[in-house]
């Protein structure tokens, strides 16, 4: 196999203790090492209890971060007691938790809260080649460094605490190339929206799914975090990118981040982290970047999207199951077969999330909001996806071009990309957003979503309707 392995089987290698089951390739069980855990207060509290029943410690405490993200309140000024009884409970059986096993916690009035995924980039945690797992879906974020995440549910996270290891099932491995460039004003949210239309909200099940080509080498790590996160929503259970100089540059100077010093000796670890020219993927999909225009769904699974010229479809034209589907999309949404993307008119607009809350997403977004209005009767809020984040924008000025436009600029959290918190859609609004799901009900019961990229969010407040940002002449 040496000299033919794709990146995703050279690191699961580097991690591998013991072959469970003895096959090769995928399909084979296997007893992983894990280098990173991340926790946060929704779906961790079993496993600590689980712990303390079993009377047994964190085998190595210094390896896992607790945040606070899910439930917490993104009002202007913070309060840890603020938040409602439950989500107050939660909060403190997790600070409670991280005293008691010796994990260190972000709690809300952390300087360097955030959201998990938008943290630990932050922080400078993540190197290339680690193996990350979290209690969350969205762990595939870290395959921007060239690592492999992965979310695992509450008795694994218990499993792992104890052990440092998990029983681990080898995935297939699928490689997207993107041939040529982005065009202007075209983002990582719209080629990964683009993607994930093309092949399906289970495209990539089963899979690790690497991303190569032109547009991605050309693309900032931020843009790379925001492909690998949405990667989720076509099924793949790990996303990569291959580790470049980019990455180092993005990780220098931050706090956990490796010692300069260090970095001579990391870098020549990493030079192998790349997929064998000759490696062979079970499944390959191309996409042209030139091709792709900004993206917006209509519907409430990721893959009912089309671009921003685009027509709500008329289930008539599609067949069986999509037919169906669309159908029962489109009547949840509250729109007419047929009709122009462009003429939705929206209740709500919300920049926030893992997937699109980092500095460089609301600079786009500021770009296009400067001198600009939201229009009447929208209601439009911007959660950074940090602590550091908000910090950062501050210092640059942000924060006073989304208020002047109209925009609450708040607190960090996961805020309105789901419905656990405060951030919540009213029944029938409808929201320009800039999260990565659109389910029925993801952002409050009976609201309706349509995702987008964030200077896409900032056109649609100013227009008060879904609209082209090409159109504002402010894009990169
Ligand atoms: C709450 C958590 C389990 C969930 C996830 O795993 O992704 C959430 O973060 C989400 O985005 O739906
Ligand atoms: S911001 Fe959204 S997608 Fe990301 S972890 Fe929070 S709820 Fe999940």
């Amino acid at each position: 196999m040496a000299g033919r392995r794709t990146l995703y089987d050279k690191i699961i290698d580097r991690h591998k203790v013991m072959s469970i089951n003895h096959v090769r390739g995928p399909g084979e069980s296997l007893l992983l090492y894990v280098d990173r855990t991340v926790l946060n207060e929704y779906t961790s509290p079993q496993a600590f209890s689980g712990l303390r029943e079993a009377g047994r410690r964190v085998w190595r405490p210094e390896t896992a971060l607790g945040v606070i993200d899910h439930v917490n309140s993104t009002a202007p000024v913070r309060d840890n007691r603020s938040a409602d009884r439950g989500a107050a409970r939660q909060m403190a059986y997790f600070i409670e938790n991280g005293r008691e096993f010796g994990i260190e916690i972000y709690d809300v009035l952390h300087p360097l809260q955030g959201i998990e995924h938008v943290v630990l980039p932050d922080i400078g945690w993540v190197t290339p080649g680690l193996v990350i797992a979290a209690g969350d879906s969205h762990t595939t974020t870290y395959g921007a460094f060239g690592s492999v995440g992965f979310g695992i549910g509450t008795s694994d996270i218990e499993h792992l605490l104890a052990t440092q290891c998990l029983v681990y099932h080898r995935l297939k491995t699928m490689r997207a190339s993107v041939d040529g460039l982005l065009a202007p004003g075209v983002t990582a949210k719209d080629l990964i929206m683009a993607l994930i239309r093309r092949i399906g909200a289970s495209g990539a099940s089963g899979h690790a799914l690497e991303f190569t080509g032109e547009a991605i080498s050309a693309m900032g790590v931020e843009e790379r975090m925001t492909i690998c996160n949405m990667a989720v929503e076509c099924g793949a259970r790990v996303a990569l990118v291959e580790p470049d100089a980019k990455v180092c540059t993005y990780m220098a100077g931050r706090p956990r981040s490796i010692a300069p010093h260090h970095l001579d000796r990391a870098a020549a670890l990493w030079a192998d982290l790349r997929s064998d020219a000759d490696a062979r993927f079970d499944a390959e999909v191309r996409l042209d970047a030139a091709t792709v225009a900004p993206m917006v769904t209509w519907g409430t699974s990721p893959d009912q999207a089309a671009t921003i010229e685009g027509h709500v479809p008329d289930p008539g034209s599609l067949r069986g199951a999509e037919a169906s589907a669309a159908r029962q999309a489109i009547d949840y949404m509250g729109l007419v077969p047929g009709m122009a993307l462009a003429d939705i008119r929206i209740d709500r607009a919300f920049i926030g999330s893992c997937t699109n809350a980092r500095l460089s997403d609301l600079r786009d977004a500021a770009r296009v909001l400067k001198g600009r209005k939201v229009a009447d009767g929208v209601r439009a809020i911007v959660s950074p996806g940090s602590s550091t984040v908000r910090r950062e924008a501050e210092a640059e000025g942000l924060d006073r071009i989304f208020a002047a436009a109209g925009f609450e600029w708040r607190q960090s959290g996961c805020s309105m990309c789901l419905a656990m918190n405060d951030d919540v859609l009213a029944p029938g609004e409808r929201c320009a957003s800039s999260t990565n799901r659109n389910f029925e009900g993801r952002q409050g019961s009976g609201g309706r979503t349509h995702l987008m990229s964030p200077a896409m969010v900032a056109a649609a407040a100013i227009r008060g309707r879904l609209a082209d940002v090409r159109d504002f002449g402010a894009v990169r």
